[in-house]
Order: structure tokens, then C-alpha cells, then sequence
């Protein structure tokens, strides 16, 4: 019958060997750490192009300039035509001669308030939105009577 050889006689350690489980932790972070290393993704993400970029300042619109009536009445004339529809200035000078509905009934409303005339004149959302083509600024608080709050409420003011 073979003879069982003791672990001393193989020279073998008496205990299996025992490896701290601390261990085991570090070699997955190790691979970890290496899996990133390689990888495209996170290797893109740590490029500094593709770290979101600071907004830029938006650029002041249009409506953000602040007009007053009194400087809206100095723009009456065929060559230089302002409005205000809706407590909004437009400069009307080169569509005198476009408007479907003739350039001189515009033009007496030059550096005037326009909005009960073009309201009245049953205007289709189509030139509501064609006003937009045309803005310059917009009335200051204290002189508008539709964008303002407990303002003149309408259905088609236009955004
Ligand atoms: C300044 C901004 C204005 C714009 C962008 C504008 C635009 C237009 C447009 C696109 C039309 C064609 C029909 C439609 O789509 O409604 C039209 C027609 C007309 N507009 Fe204006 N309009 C303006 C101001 C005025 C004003 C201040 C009056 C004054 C009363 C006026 C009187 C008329 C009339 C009477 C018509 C009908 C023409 C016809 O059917 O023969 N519009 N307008």
C-alpha cells in the first residue's frame, strides 16, 4: 500500500497559504485603475476639451433694449419709422413699401403707438410673427400697458 506522505515530509507549508483579504482588494482596484487607464472612454473624459465648457455671455437681444416713447416719436418720417405694437418698438423704414396693406397707412402712425391699428386691421399670425423681423427694442415698465403685470390682457399678443 503507497505510503501518505505528511505535508513536512513533501515540504510543503503546514497551512495553506493564507492571503489577507486586504490583498484581495488592492489587485481589484489595481486592475481597476489600469482597466481606466486604457479605456477610450474615460481616457476621453479626462481630456480637457471634453470637460463641459463655461457658457459663453448670451449675446443682448433686440428686446432687451430699453426704449422710451419719447425717443420712439423722434423716428416719424418715410426713411427712419418706428412703432410700438404691444409695448414693443419696431423699425417699420423698409417695409413701408413690402406691407400688404399699403405703406402710407403705416406711416401715419410713424414714432406712434401702433397696436390698436394693427389689432383692428384683423392681421393674421403670420404678420404678428413678420413683426419680429422688425424689433428694436422694447418700452421701459412704466410706459407699457400689455407686457406688464394687471397689464391689458389679450388672446394674440404675440410671445
Ligand atoms: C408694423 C407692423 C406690421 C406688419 C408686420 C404688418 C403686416 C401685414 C401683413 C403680413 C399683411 C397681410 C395680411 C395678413 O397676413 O394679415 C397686412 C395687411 C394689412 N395691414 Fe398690416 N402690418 C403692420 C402694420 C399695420 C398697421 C399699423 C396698420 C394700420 C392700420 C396695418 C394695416 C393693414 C391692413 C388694412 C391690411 C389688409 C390689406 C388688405 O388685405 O388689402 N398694418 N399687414
Amino acid at each position: 500500500m503507497a505510503k501518505v506522505q505528511s505535508s513536512h515530509e513533501m515540504n510543503l507549508p503546514s497551512k495553506p497559504l493564507a492571503v489577507p483579504q486586504n490583498k484581495d482588494l488592492d489587485l481589484v482596484a489595481l486592475t481597476m485603475a489600469a482597466l481606466r487607464l486604457v479605456n477610450p472612454w474615460t481616457a476621453a473624459a479626462a481630456e480637457p476639451s471634453a470637460w463641459p465648457s463655461r457658457p459663453e455671455p448670451e449675446e443682448p437681444q433686440p428686446r432687451d433694449r430699453v426704449i422710451t416713447l419719447a425717443e420712439v416719436s423722434q423716428h416719424d418720417t418715410p426713411r427712419d419709422c418706428w412703432v410700438v405694437i404691444y409695448d414693443r418698438v419696431y423699425d417699420i423704414s423698409t417695409f413701408l413699401d413690402e406691407h400688404p396693406g399699403g405703406g402710407d397707412i403705416m406711416l401715419e402712425y410713424a414714432g406712434q403707438d401702433a397696436s390698436t391699428a394693427f389689432r383692428s386691421s384683423g392681421h393674421s399670425r403670420m404678420a404678428a410673427k413678420a413683426l419680429d423681423r422688425f424689433l428694436v427694442g422694447e418700452l421701459p415698465m412704466n410706459e407699457r400697458m400689455y407686457r406688464r403685470p394687471g397689464g391689458i390682457r389679450l388672446s394674440d399678443i404675440p410671445e
